[in-house]
Parts: structure tokens; sequence; C-alpha cells
């Protein structure tokens, strides 16, 4: 008998990328290539060993291995659609699994928070059964001021819902809707506009005097909530606090339609105990998610990633709910996209690399790795290993109200800070501790397990963040990033070696190439000094233009950034872009990823301790107007900075030193690869010089840093001109 279901269209298809073979045959040459580079270097040590040629080779080496490591991306770069037109032919709205979306914060000083109430608001007015739908907000920060924010949110969106669902509104984050300045205005657009002017002018005047006005107060329900916070309650000691702040079963929106459930978490915390910062806080979430609603879909995101498409769940349930899918399907990874970034976004912030170019690789192996925010998961990857027997359905809807006392008591108890004690929560379930990249690592658990993810890259971004708008809140949070992927590069199950053979070579190499991307900080440190110290003593280290090696080096050089590029402009990005992207690269290289290698030494042998820094998503107005102009934010003496402008100062003298050698011995073979590195350097330094030379305003760079840099760029000629063998 024929399947009555096999001729339902399909819900999404997926080809394979056409670049594929280029990738491939152009990976066998340029293997080729550093083949015969490191075979040459490793001849020439063994015949005239020295200190340059050994650096020389290490760099070489480890950029070998970083390359070779970037080739899992490109083996299978898969495309994938989907059709939530076609949705309706395998399920019901009201079979619609129960969704739960948890939103984490952790600071009002940093993370204002109207920031995140416009998140919460734009997630509870997706287009989902309202009565499938909670929102779940983790405020690590403790802080009453950001239960306020979301008492009045509660209240507006009983406004706001019905607003767009009438409106059929897109842009369902009331601060991009009114930013935007919709050609669309409704009848009701000024009043709400007003309605919500009112609520962040009365949020941000608390929030900045620090305590709530009496007045601001207006029943016993929210005088009781506020009550918890007493004296003895500070951000890093105080009990749990669980407030229902809108109930499903209850209340009403203006129209009388049901509303989602709203609910604030901030967990307990006590000192001295460890509390695994963002990886903590969403464990606390996900169980008291589980007591509350238990929703069979769960949708993790940072305080700063609003909706941007009100119809994104329903492109997750397309894979989510597809009878043929792979039944290890553990989550949907959307992309981080940004808003507000510059023309030539010259903090490299979009990421092209992470949050397109290397996803697309991963999608057409096991999938893509989590990247934090704006991920679909199935409750169940956070409970262990895949069953055999997976389930979305709606049993799952815990059947007591939200509100029922018996509830909260067992909120408050999974909120507890002593409840994982003796538990896996951390190592064996939930989000994985142990990195400051919970997201990476707890993605590359759930593969290891057996869980197989997707990525879902519409045109239109599902959700927009704000990325860093300034080079030292930028490079700080690499520094993070950098210090987490090597607690997951040493860690006893490093994907280098437990990777490998857990979730097959291809994967496991593009595990292992972020694990050990730090490590990038080595060559590009060697190169940014090495080369151009050499240069000053007139000694040549490259091939002449006559030997063939010199095509070698040049046809490595070009390859590699001719591929990048290419990559890049098929993800859709400009060529000043790219640009960008590749000189952070290198900042990163000799800045953030350096200092994250040696604070991870540090921390090993037991010297320094390190936290997760929340990024600041505070917009300072000045910083905003020259970022817009695409003017780079030194301003602050930051350490991050010293390395930059020692290498700015290093290649710069060097370079006029070798034209001054080029003229008087006429010597430019020799010396012609040596020349164009620090010509390249000079280049990509140029808004380096600027900000220490030509600029007044008040992002230039220190007197203080360009005057410890040119002191430390001395010192360094001064080692390598009395060590003999250079
Ligand atoms: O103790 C903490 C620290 C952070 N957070 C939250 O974690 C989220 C991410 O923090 P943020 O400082 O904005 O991180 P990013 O610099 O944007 O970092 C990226 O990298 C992180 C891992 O280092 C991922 O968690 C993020 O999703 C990803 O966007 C925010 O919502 C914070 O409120 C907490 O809830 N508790
Ligand atoms: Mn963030």
């Amino acid at each position: 008998m024929a399947n009555p279901f096999q001729f339902r269209p399909p819900l999404h298809t997926r080809v394979l990328m056409r670049r594929t073979s280029a990738y491939r045959v152009f990976a066998i040459f340029y293997s080729f290539a550093i083949l015969a580079l490191l075979y040459h270097h490793l001849i020439h040590l063994l015949h005239s060993p020295n200190t340059l040629s050994f650096f020389i080779l290490l760099a070489d080496v480890l950029f070998s291995f970083l390359w070779a490591s970037s080739q899992g991306f490109h083996m299978c770069p898969t495309d994938r659609r989907v059709f939530i037109e076609h949705l309706e032919h395998y399920v019901k709205e009201s079979d619609y699994p129960g969704l739960d979306v948890l939103i984490c914060t952790a600071d009002p000083h940093k993370e204002p928070p109207m920031g995140v109430v416009n998140t919460a608001l734009s997630m509870m007015a997706y287009d989902y059964p309202t009565e499938k739908l909670s929102v779940y907000v983790s405020d690590d920060g403790g802080s009453k001021l950001t239960l306020f924010a979301f008492m009045e949110a509660a209240r507006f969106a009983t406004h706001w819902l019905p607003f767009c669902r009438k409106n059929k509104v897109v842009e369902r984050c009331p601060e991009a809707y009114f930013e935007s300045n919709p050609s669309s205005w409704f009848p009701e657009t000024d009043q709400i506009k007003l309605m919500y002017e009112t609520m962040k002018i009365k949020v941000e005047s608390v929030v900045e005097k620090g305590t709530i006005p009496h007045d601001h107060i207006t029943n016993e329900q929210e005088k009781q909530a506020v009550s918890r916070w007493t004296d003895e309650f500070t951000q890093a000691n105080h009990p749990a606090v669980v407030q229902v702040l809108l109930e499903g079963s209850k209340d009403r929106d203006i129209t009388g339609h049901t509303m989602p459930n709203l609910v604030y978490v901030s967990r307990e915390k006590r000192p001295g105990s460890p509390h695994h910062f963002k990886a903590g806080a969403l464990n606390v979430l996900i169980r008291v998610s589980a007591t509350m609603t238990n929703a069979p879909v769960v949708l993790t995101l940072d305080s700063d990633m609003h909706s941007n498409d009100p119809q994104t769940p329903l492109r997750a349930l397309c894979y989510l709910l597809d009878p043929d899918m792979d039944p290890n399907l553990g989550f949907v990874q959307f992309p981080q996209a940004f808003h507000g970034i510059n023309k030539n976004d010259i903090y490299a912030g979009e990421c092209i690399h992470v949050y397109q170019i290397h996803p697309i690789g991963m999608d057409g192996l096991a999938g893509p790795f989590h990247v934090g925010t704006g991920c679909f998961f199935r409750r169940e990857v956070f409970s262990g290993v895949p069953s055999r027997t997976p389930g979305l359905s709606s049993d799952h809807l815990v059947s007591k109200s939200i509100g029922n006392k018996e509830v909260l008591a067992s909120a408050h108890h999974v909120a507890a800070w002593n409840y994982e004690n003796q538990t896996n929560w951390g190592t064996k379930i939930g989000y994985r501790y142990g990195s400051l990249c919970e997201d990476y690592f707890t993605g590359y658990r759930l593969h290891c397990e057996g869980w197989k993810s997707i990525f879902c890259n519409p045109k239109r971004p599902a959700f927009l963040g704000r990325a860093p708008i300034n080079l030292n809140v930028c490079l700080s949070q690499s520094k993070r990033w950098g210090v987490g992927l090597l607690e997951v590069g040493f860690f006893k199950h490093s994907p280098i070696v437990f990777g490998l053979m857990e979730i097959g070579p291809l994967m496991g190499l593009c595990y292992a190439n972020y694990a050990f991307r730090p490590l990038w900080s080595i060559p590009i440190t060697i190169y940014a000094f090495l080369p151009q110290l050499a240069l000053l003593k007139g000694v040549s280290i490259f091939p002449k233009v006559s030997e063939p090696r010199f095509f070698l080096y040049i046809f490595l050089f070009v390859g590699a950034y001719t591929q990048d590029c290419l990559d890049f402009l098929l993800s859709g990005a400009t060529i000043q872009r790219w640009w960008s992207t590749q000189r952070v690269w290198m900042m990163r290289g000799v800045s953030s990823f350096a200092f994250s290698l040696v604070e991870y030494l540090l921390k090993c042998i037991g010297i320094s301790q390190f936290g997760f820094n929340v990024t600041s998503k505070v917009v300072d107005k000045e910083q905003s107007k020259r970022y817009k102009q695409g003017i780079f934010e030194f301003g602050v003496s930051s350490p991050l900075f010293l390395p930059l402008t020692t290498a700015a100062i290093m290649n710069l003298v060097s370079f006029l030193w070798g034209m001054v050698l080029i003229f008087k011995k006429k010597n430019l073979e020799g010396m012609l690869l040596q020349m164009l590195l620090a010509g390249f350097v000079i280049v990509n330094c140029w808004p380096i010089y600027e900000a220490m030379v030509l600029r007044t305003d008040r992002g230039r760079m220190p007197t203080r840093t360009t005057i410890i840099s040119i002191f430390l760029a001395w010192a360094l000629y001064i080692i390598v001109s009395v060590s003999p063998k250079i």
C-alpha cells in the first residue's frame, strides 16, 4: 500500500556547494607547497642551526598545522533551504511543541535592562501559539532594577503583542521597530510609541538612580517581589528569586488573547561557591523551565540578541519535526548577525568565519558548532546521550499552572546554589563547565556523544545583536575566547586526540582548529618582529628573487589570502570588510591571543585566576560617532595595545632602514621579501600611526602607550643586536 505521506512536499533541502571541488584541488596543491617549504627549512636548520631559522621553522610548522586543521571546513560546504509553507502538511498549529526561550543577562550596568527587555519582547511576540511559548530570563546581576524593567515590560507586552499581531509587524523588537521609522504607520502606532517611550524613560531613570521609587510599585505582588532585596542581598550573595511576571493560563492582552509566560529568575549565589558563569546560569534556567513548562524545544539567547524575524521558530520546526530527520538531531543553530556595524566593519565584528564560512563547512559533516545564542535545542540533549526514541510530543507539558505554590517551590529548589553538588550537571548533562567558551565546549561534547546539529541561515537574519564598537572591548572579548578555547584544546578529551576518534577526522579537525586558535599568536608574532629585526641588522632571511623558493613563498601567501578573500566575497561580504578582517586577525594574533596564551599558562601553574568578563553593551555617544566614521578607538592605555604599537613602530623603522641599506649596498634581491612583509604590516598599521601621531580626539593612542612601545621596540633591538647568532 502506498504511503499516504510520501507525496508531502519537503520541509527542507540540502546541496553540496559548487565550490567544493575547487577547494579540494587547491588543498592538494597547497599541501605540496607547504611540505616543500617545511622540508627546505628542516634541511637548512640541520646544516646550519641558528636561532633565527629555528623560530622561522616553528612559525611555519604552526601555520601549517593551523592551515591543515582548517581543511575540515572546506571539504563539504553545504547549503540548506527550508520551506515554512510546507509545515502545515506535517503538523497542525495546535500540535506544535512547546517552546521555552532562555535569555541570560549578567550586569545591569554593562547590559542595560532596556536592551534585555527588548530581546524578551521580541521573542514573546513570535508567530507561535502563545499558550505554547514561555520566556525565562536569568539575571546573574541579581538586580531588582532588571526585575523592575521586566515588570514594566510585562504590562507593555499586553499592548505590544496584539499591536504586532494585528498589523503583521515583522520587526517585533520595539526599539528596532521605532528606530527603523516604519513606513507603514498604523493608527495605533503613535500611541504605542508613546507608551514605549514612557516605559523606557521610567526604566532608564530607575536604573540611573539605582533605586525604585515607592510610587512605581503598583500592586501587592510587585511589592512582595521587590521586598526580597533586603539589605543583605548583594550580587554575589543572595537567595534564589523566581518571579512569575506573566502567566499564560491567567493573563490576557488588551484584546483578551492569551499571553505567553514570562518568568524572572535570579539563581542563588553564595560567596566562595563556583557559579560557572553563563553555563551555570543556563543550567539553572533549563531546570527551572523544566519544573514549570518543560517544553520539548528550548531556545537559548544572549541578552543583546533580539528577534529579527517572527517566523524563526517555524524554521527550526521544519527540521525538528521532520519525520525523516536523523533521530540524533540535537540542535538547530542560527548564525549570530549584528546591527549597527560600520561600513567597513573595522573591528571585524561580523566574524564572518565563525558565523558563516565555518558553520557552512561543518554543516556537511556532523553539523555546526554551537555559538552561544540563537540555538534551538531539543530538551533531551541536556539530559545525556541520545536515546533511540526521540520525542517532541506535547505529553511533556507539565499539568500544573506555573504560579502554583508547589511548582514555585520546586523552581526555587532547583535554582539553589548547592543543587548541582553530587550531580552530573556540567559534566555529563546540561551546559558543560570547564571552559569560558561554554558554547563551543558544550557543542563539542554533544557532538562527541553522537548528537547532530544543523545550520539554519535564512536570508533575513533571524537574530540581531550588537558587536563591540571599541577596540579594547573587542580585544578583551577575543582574549576571553582565546582562554576558553585553550581550556578545550588542552582538556583531557581534546579535539585533536579524542575528538578525531569520536566524531570523525574532519569534524575533529574543525574543532581542533578552534581549540588551538590562540596558537596563531606564535607565528604571527614571530613574523611581526623577527624578519624586521633581521632587516635592521642587514641580515637576509628569505630567498632571493632569483631562487625558485621565492615563488613558493609568494604562492603560499597569495594562495591563502586569495582563498580567504573568495570565501568572504562568496558569503556576500565586501572586499573592504575582508581587508578589515585580515587586519583584525593580525591584531588579535599579536595582542589578544598572545595574552590568552600567557593567561592560560599562568592559570595552569596556579598564578592567576580568570573569570567571564561580560562584554559591555553600553554605547558612548562620542565613541559611537567615531565608530560610524570608521575611526579606530584607542583612548585608554590598555596593555592589549602595547604589542600593536610596538609592532607598528618596529615595522616602520625596519622598513625605512631597509630602504637605506638597499640604496647603500643595492642588495634589493635578498631583502625584497622582508621589505614586502614590513610594507604589508605598515599598510595594515596605518590606523595605529594615525592614532599615535595625527589624531587629537579622545580616541587617539595615549602618549603613555606610545612611549612604552618605543622603549619596548628599542629594547628588542638591543637584545637582538648583542646576540651574535642573528
Ligand atoms: O556570569 C555570567 C556571564 C555572562 N552571562 C551572559 O552570557 C551572555 C554572553 O556574554 P557576552 O559578554 O555578551 O559574550 P560575548 O562577548 O558576546 O561572547 C560570545 O562568547 C560567549 C562565550 O565566551 C558566548 O557565551 C556568547 O554567546 C557569544 O556571543 C550574556 O547574555 C551575559 O549576560 C551570564 O549570564 N553570566
Ligand atoms: Mn554578546
